[in-house]
């Protein structure tokens, strides 16, 4: 029996940067946490203990910091973009990188005055093999809620089904998007600012038999409308409303009092992509 070094990478996750640009007034505040991944020529470091392949992560940490100084943060993509090639391709032994930077937003109460934001955090990861990089944008905690316009009726029932089939119901979620683009030039900001409205509409408009079908209808409207994005993953928790019973108080409810559960929660997933799109390589790495 043979024992071998399966996949493998390293690096600093979790690296809290915060940018101030400071050129002028108002300034402008980037708040993020970027995690670093790196694979190549790395057997030896666990077979033998040999670390001469190793850039240290703590090397990778200063390196965010340093970057931020010198390039400024112009939005999550094109930062990870600027992180993953200069590990490639500044060493010989790293063969691939992954960035991923989660990106915590603040709302301005003055030219040099911020409050965060609770919520959706926007997210983007980039990877880079020495010859294409893919970037993968994306949100996570966007909560969302339709107070009608949802039924889920017409499933199995078997003998351990206790659900009643509703025709209105409350549906609602904490979206986790994320969408691959075609190419790794882009308007970053603009394009994140149109999918996130796309997905929202979406949600709003759709009338919903399931929150599959309204997870798919989410997906589509994104790849109807922008042609830079080519395939959109989403998970969607449903976070389930149970209408209270207050019959033994001798009241009715007509839809108006619910418990929101927090869990057990059915959790929705999947994948909806041009049949077109290009391979994949390391996007989803
Ligand atoms: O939209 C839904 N999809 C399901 O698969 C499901 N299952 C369930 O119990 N409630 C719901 N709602």
């Amino acid at each position: 029996m043979g024992i071998v070094l399966g996949a493998n990478q390293y690096g600093k996750a979790e690296t809290r940067l915060v940018h101030v640009a400071r050129a002028g007034e108002p300034h402008t505040l980037t708040d993020l946490n970027v995690s670093v991944a790196l694979a190549g020529d790395l057997a030896d470091v666990h077979l033998s203990g040999d670390n001469g392949h190793v850039l240290p992560t703590d090397t990778q940490k200063n390196t965010v910091y340093a970057f931020a100084r010198q390039h400024g943060v112009a939005s999550v993509e094109a930062f990870g973009l600027l992180l993953a090639r200069h590990f490639v391709d500044s060493q010989e032994p790293i063969h691939a990188a992954r960035v991923r930077l989660e990106s915590y937003s603040w709302s301005r109460l003055g030219p040099h005055s911020f409050q965060r934001d609770g919520g959706e955090v926007r997210t983007a990861t980039v990877t880079y093999d020495g010859s294409t990089a893919t970037v993968v944008s994306g949100v996570t905690d966007l909560v969302l809620l339709n107070s009608t316009d949802s039924e889920f009726v017409g499933f199995i029932e078997d003998g351990y089904t206790t659900l009643a089939p509703t025709t209105d119901r409350i549906l609602a979620t904490a979206v986790t998007a994320r969408w691959r683009h075609a190419t790794a030039d882009g308007d970053w900001d603009g394009s994140y600012a149109a999918v996130r409205s796309l997905l929202v509409e979406a949600f709003v408009g759709t009338y919903s038999r399931s929150l599959q079908q309204t997870l798919y209808a989410m997906g589509e409207r994104v790849l109807t409308a922008r042609p830079e994005v080519v395939e959109v993953r989403l998970a969607m928790p449903n976070r389930h409303h149970f209408l209270v019973d207050l019959s033994p108080f001798g009241l009715d409810n007509p839809n108006e009092v619910y418990f929101a559960a927090d869990r057990p929660y059915g959790l929705i997933e999947g994948t909806v992509a041009r049949d077109d799109a290009p391979a994949a390589g390391l996007a989803w790495w």
